[in-house]
This record gives C-alpha cells, structure tokens and sequence, in this order.
C-alpha cells in the first residue's frame, strides 16, 4: 500500500519496497520473513514526513535504505530521481542528508569523536565544515543557541548534540533523513529546530522524513505520516494529551493524491492492525464530528 502526496516529481520514491537482512553468509536466512515489503511512498519537495513505530519496527533501516546504506534493487527506491546505494554522489555533494545514530561516524564527522575527547571549541568544528555559506552558519548557530566558545570535551550531551546538528545540516541539503538526532535536545531548542526544519521545506523545498517517538510539539508540523503499525499496540495512555497521536491512534487514514479515503474508529484500527505498514497523510481532521 502506499500514497502519492504533492503535485511536482517525487524527491523520495518507493516502490514495493522488500528487504531482508543478511545472515552471516550474506544472504537472508532461508524462509525468514521480510522485515520490510509491499512498501511504497512517494514524496515530494516540501514535504515533511513523520516516520513513527515502535521499537524494532523498521524506521532506521527504512531510513538507512533511503540514506543508501543497505543495498536494494535501483528501482525500488529513488532519492532526486537516484539510487542512493548505487549513486555516492548524492550523499557527497549534500543533496542527500542522512543524520542518525551513525551519522558520527560518516566521512563529514571523522575528526568529531576525536575532538570531543580533545579541547577543541564549536567554533573551530562549526567553522572547519569547507564550503558553507556564511549566513546559513549565522541562522544555524543562532536557532541551535550554540556558544562557539563552548568546549566540547567539556560540555553537557545536548549542548554537544547541538553542534553535531549544526555541522550537519551546515550543507543546504534537499533531502534530509533524520533518524531520532533530538532526544538530547531541550524543549526550546527542539522548537527551535522543528521551525527552521519547516522553513527549509517551505522556502527551499527540500523534503524531511524525521523518525521519533518524540511527539510533543509535532501536532502541525508534518505534512504526511508513515505510521509503522505496531505503534497501533501502544497504550492509549500514552497518547491523550497529544492531538496528533490522538487522531492516530483513532483513526487509520489512507489518503492518496490528498484526498482522504478511510477513516474509522480505534476497534476497526485494532481489527485491521495486522497490516504489516500503514502509510498514512496527515489530514485536518475534526475529532469531534467525525466520532
Ligand atoms: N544490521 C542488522 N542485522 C540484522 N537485523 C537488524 C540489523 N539492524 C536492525 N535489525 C533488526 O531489524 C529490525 C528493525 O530495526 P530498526 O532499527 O530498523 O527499528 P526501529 O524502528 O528504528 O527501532 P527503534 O525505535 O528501536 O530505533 C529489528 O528487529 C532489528 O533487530
């Protein structure tokens, strides 16, 4: 199943999309079932896209094969019109962003682990990014609140998370995977990046899935959902005081090409929460006249 959202070229596409991970021969174990399949989405620029499920549903290594990190057939997922996997260019000029548990560890940050453990300054890693423009940097260091002069050997997980983003997203990407970078983030400095987040799709046009299970001040801010189903067995208890999670939770909403097509209650959900993946776009929904 899947949904086609916006008028333009998709920026992200996939198309029954099957993966399984490799055993230690390097082929899927025999009769293991795939962790990914039948999965299509098709995005476009200026779309932000949430990616939620519970542990072990799939973001990451969604995520990862958006980001060309785990090799699939070319035709099942494009990114710009691109086989991430196959084409390294993408990811090298910057069109294609990927920050995510490893992203530490990609080619842009080889000196980062080094110099947290080193006394080098912000302002030395925020600047040592070659070929930045110098007003983006300014905006970056400003909605991240950085103090170049912060050390980073000495200052606290999210104030070192903070210069991380900004080196990250340093590069005017057009895509950009975001694999759960804000848990060490305060509340302000989330907003923060959430707004200059939205602001990048709207002016620049650049496309976001952002995977977390972080809703709070998420209610407006994505224009579609993927919602990897076993989030359907969450507790409703966690779910009450957030709006968006509410209209979730209660309703499996299909919409393709915008229009919306299934709306029903949470015991239908639960009926049909054996679907292996529900793609889902975020619609204006009236709670209290569609109960
Ligand atoms: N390299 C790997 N080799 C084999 N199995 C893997 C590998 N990486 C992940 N898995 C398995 O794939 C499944 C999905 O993992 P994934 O990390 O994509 O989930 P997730 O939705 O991102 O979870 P979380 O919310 O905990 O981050 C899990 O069962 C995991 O054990």
């Amino acid at each position: 199943m899947g949904v086609v959202c916006g008028n333009s070229e998709p920026t992200i596409e996939i198309k029954d999309l099957k993966f399984t991970y490799p055993g230690i021969d390097g082929h899927p174990p025999p009769g293991s079932a795939p962790l990914i399949q039948d999965f299509s989405l098709s995005l476009s620029s200026g779309d932000r896209c949430l990616l939620v499920g519970s542990n072990g549903a799939g973001k990451t290594t969604i995520l990862k094969i958006l980001g060309g990190k785990h090799m699939v057939e070319p035709g099942m997922v494009r990114v710009l019109g691109r086989s991430a996997f196959h084409d390294t260019n993408l990811t090298s000029s910057g069109d294609l962003c990927y920050l995510g548990g490893e992203w530490r560890r990609d080619v842009a940050f080889a000196g980062y682990e080094v110099a947290i453990q080193m006394d080098v300054s912000a302002e030395k890693m925020i600047f040592g990014v070659a070929g930045t423009d110098p007003e983006r940097r300014a905006e970056l260091i400003k909605v991240l609140d950085i103090d170049l002069s912060w050390r980073l050997h000495k200052v606290s997980d999210g104030q070192r998370r903070r210069v991380q983003i900004c080196m990250g997203l340093l590069k005017p990407f057009k895509v950009l995977l975001l694999d759960e970078i804000t848990v060490d983030l305060d509340v302000l400095a989330r907003a923060d990046l959430l707004k200059f987040l939205r602001k990048e799709c709207e002016e620049r046009g650049a496309t976001i899935i952002y995977a977390t299970h972080i809703f709070d001040g998420l209610e407006d801010w994505p224009t579609n959902i993927v919602c990897l189903n076993p989030i359907l067995n969450c507790s409703m208890s966690n779910f009450n005081h957030n709006p968006l999670l509410y209209s979730m939770f209660f309703y499996q909403v299909y919409v393709a090409h915008g229009k919306l097509q299934l709306a029903m209650p949470i015991d239908k959900v639960k009926e049909t929460s054996k679907l292996s993946l529900m793609v889902c776009s975020v619609p204006n929904l009236d709670i209290g006249s569609s109960l």
